[in-house]
């Protein structure tokens, strides 16, 4: 099979992304730079996941970066240059600093030590991208545009937080509630909440409010 780049692989198939949910709490993460970039990015973490474990190394650190460790002591801040040390005992890299040879040094060294890279700067070097994160009680929905408006996928989560209503969290507790109560072996309990949520394909009906 020929060894194609994500974007000849996008050319030929379409978007490539395999979109998963990390269980950042299980997970250690390192954040390079302390900029714009580096404070948007552990803000997204943050408010994702409040016990995230991150350490973010930068000689200079945002004030507004310096609040969320206040709030949240598990992201610990490191003032000083990235060291390929950094990523010993880490899963996940961003690579958030000014200088593009820097990220992309801490590409090579996150490959050589099997260490999943998100390069700020840099889409053909990211293992994975951060999405616009839309949220309704414990419903969660990511949105990506294949790296192509990262402004189309924010419009796109303001969109989606506006149209979808707050009763959608009691939908899902409802649900989950009886969920823990079907008995029945597995095809029993798939036909009948296909049969009580068949409901959500009506979408006027969707909104309890209405
Ligand atoms: C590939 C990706 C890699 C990654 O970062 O993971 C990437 C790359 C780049 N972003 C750039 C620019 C901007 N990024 C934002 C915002 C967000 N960017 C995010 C994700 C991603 N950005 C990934 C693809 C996501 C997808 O598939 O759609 C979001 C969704 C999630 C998050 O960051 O948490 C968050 C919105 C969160 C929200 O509000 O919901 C804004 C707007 C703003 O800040 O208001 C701008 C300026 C306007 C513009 O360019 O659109 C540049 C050029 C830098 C330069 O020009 O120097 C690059 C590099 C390049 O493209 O070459
Ligand atoms: N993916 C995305 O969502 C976006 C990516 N970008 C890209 O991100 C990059 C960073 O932009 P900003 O955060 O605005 O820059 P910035 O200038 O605000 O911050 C740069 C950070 O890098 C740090 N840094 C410099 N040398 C370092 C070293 N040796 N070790 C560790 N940290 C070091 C600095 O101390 C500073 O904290 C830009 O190249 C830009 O192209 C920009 C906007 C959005």
């Amino acid at each position: 099979m020929e060894n194609l780049n994500h974007k000849e692989l996008n050319d030929r198939k379409g978007n490539q992304l395999f979109p998963v949910f990390f269980k950042l709490e299980h997970l250690k993460v390192l954040v390079v730079g302390g900029g714009f970039v580096g404070l948007e990015k552990a803000s997204a973490i943050y408010k994702n996941c409040q016990s995230a474990q991150v350490t973010l190394v930068a000689p200079e650190i945002k004030d507004e970066i310096r609040a969320i460790a206040l709030e949240y002591p598990l992201l610990k801040l490191e003032q000083r240059v990235y060291h390929k040390s950094d990523l010993e005992g880490k899963d996940l890299v961003i690579a958030a600093t000014s200088i593009r040879d820097l990220n992309k040094q801490v590409h090579e060294d996150a490959k050589n030590l099997r260490v999943l890279c998100n390069i700020a700067d840099t889409p053909d070097l990211c293992d994975f991208y951060l999405s616009s994160v839309v949220q309704k009680g414990d419903l969660k929905i990511a949105v990506s545009t294949n790296g192509k408006s990262p402004t189309f996928a924010k419009r796109m989560r303001e969109l989606l937080e506006e149209v979808l209503p707050d009763s959608i969290d009691k939908i899902l507790d409802n649900l989950n509630q009886i969920r823990e109560k079907l008995r029945g072996d597995f095809e029993y309990k798939v036909k009948k909440l296909d049969e009580i949520t068949s409901v959500l394909k009506e979408k006027d009906k969707f909104d309890q409010n209405k």
